[in-house]
């Protein structure tokens, strides 16, 4: 369980992170979602104490990261994957890692494969890997200790398509088998795939949080409709005070399909076509993020971040 309490980060007068909240529970997969520059790395340096906080604080299974003895064997951390020492390879870095956990170099050729990289990638120096090389190696260098929490940052940058897949699916079985994940991104289709929560931050300011549904309940819903006459079912429901805009060879309707359904009753036409429209979570997000002074009250669609369910 990782816990953050009214992190705040000061530069000069520039508030990289204002008095942000939240936690990531055991056996769920948090993501944490904004835009850039919004403040991620920072609040994740200040997690594992790289950055010194103005203000606030983190616990990780209810201790400062600083005071867990042995921190790799308790928290897998991935902040930055170009960080490694260049001139090392990728199987110095897993072994000294290794050595300073007190772990087997048996644990060093299990994370090796599991991550996909082999021996000769292994043995390669750091400065001539790849991105996504980079990036598996961290993540294999963050689950070595065997750790109950994940700290990420964006762990999918740099990877191909099946590595992301292949990330997705080791982060998910982590969570299953009770870990703590915090993952970090810029993209929304990347987190809420694999997110069971997720965490909205704009200009280091909590705007959202909940799972994808309790963000976008109490969003509008609308339907998509086709029918025999559209005129006449949009001239029916627009008589009921309905919002009615074509679309395509049909009609998006600002109500639920059961209004449709009874309108087209009603007025004897036959649809050929209804179906609810699912609220866009991109939207949501590029609104949330857009202008922190909003929030969560301005924007409608919005859960509100200090009634977020994941708190
Ligand atoms: N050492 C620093 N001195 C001054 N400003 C900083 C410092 N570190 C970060 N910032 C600023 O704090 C803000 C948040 O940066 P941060 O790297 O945390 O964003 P991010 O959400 O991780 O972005 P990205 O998705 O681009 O990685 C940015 O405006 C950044 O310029």
């Amino acid at each position: 369980m990782i816990t953050v309490e009214a992190l705040t980060k000061t530069y000069g007068a520039y508030t990289a992170v204002d008095d942000v909240s939240f936690t990531a529970e055991p056996g769920r997969v948090t993501g944490f979602l904004g835009p850039n520059g919004a403040g991620k790395t920072t609040t994740m340096r200040m997690m594992v104490g790289l950055t010194q906080p103005t203000s606030g604080r983190t616990l990780i299974g209810g201790h400062a990261y600083a005071d867990i003895p042995n921190p790799g064997r308790h928290v897998g951390v991935l902040l930055d994957a170009s960080a490694q020492h260049a001139g090392r390879s990728g199987r110095e870095v897993l072994s000294l890692g290794a050595k300073v956990m007190g772990l087997p170099s048996s644990r060093v050729d299990e994370m090796l494969a599991l991550v996909s990289l082999t021996d000769t990638e292994a043995k390669r120096k750091i400065r001539n890997y790849s991105l996504g090389m980079r990036q598996r190696l961290g993540i294999a260098h963050a689950l070595l200790g065997d750790p109950q929490v994940l700290i990420l940052d964006e762990p999918a940058n740099g990877l191909d398509p099946a590595g992301i897949r292949w990330m997705r699916g080791l982060l998910k079985g982590f969570a299953d088998r009770g870990g703590t994940v915090l993952l970090s991104s810029h993209l929304l289709h990347e987190v809420e795939i694999i997110a069971d929560e997720m965490v909205v931050i704009g200009q280091g300011r909590i705007v959202a949080r909940g799972t994808r549904e309790t963000l976008t309940a109490g969003s509008q819903g609308g339907s998509q409709t086709m029918s025999e006459d559209n005129d006449r079912l949009a001239a029916a429901l627009r008589a009921q005070g309905v919002q009615v805009d074509p679309a395509g060879a049909g009609l998006q309707v600002a109500a639920e399909p059961a209004v449709i359904g009874r309108a087209a009753l009603e007025a004897g036409v036959v649809l050929t076509d209804l179906r609810a429209t699912s609220v866009n979570l991109e939207d949501l997000f590029l609104e949330l993020t857009s202008d922190t002074q909003r929030e969560a009250p301005g924007a409608p669609a919005s859960q509100p971040a200090d009634q977020g369910a994941s708190a």
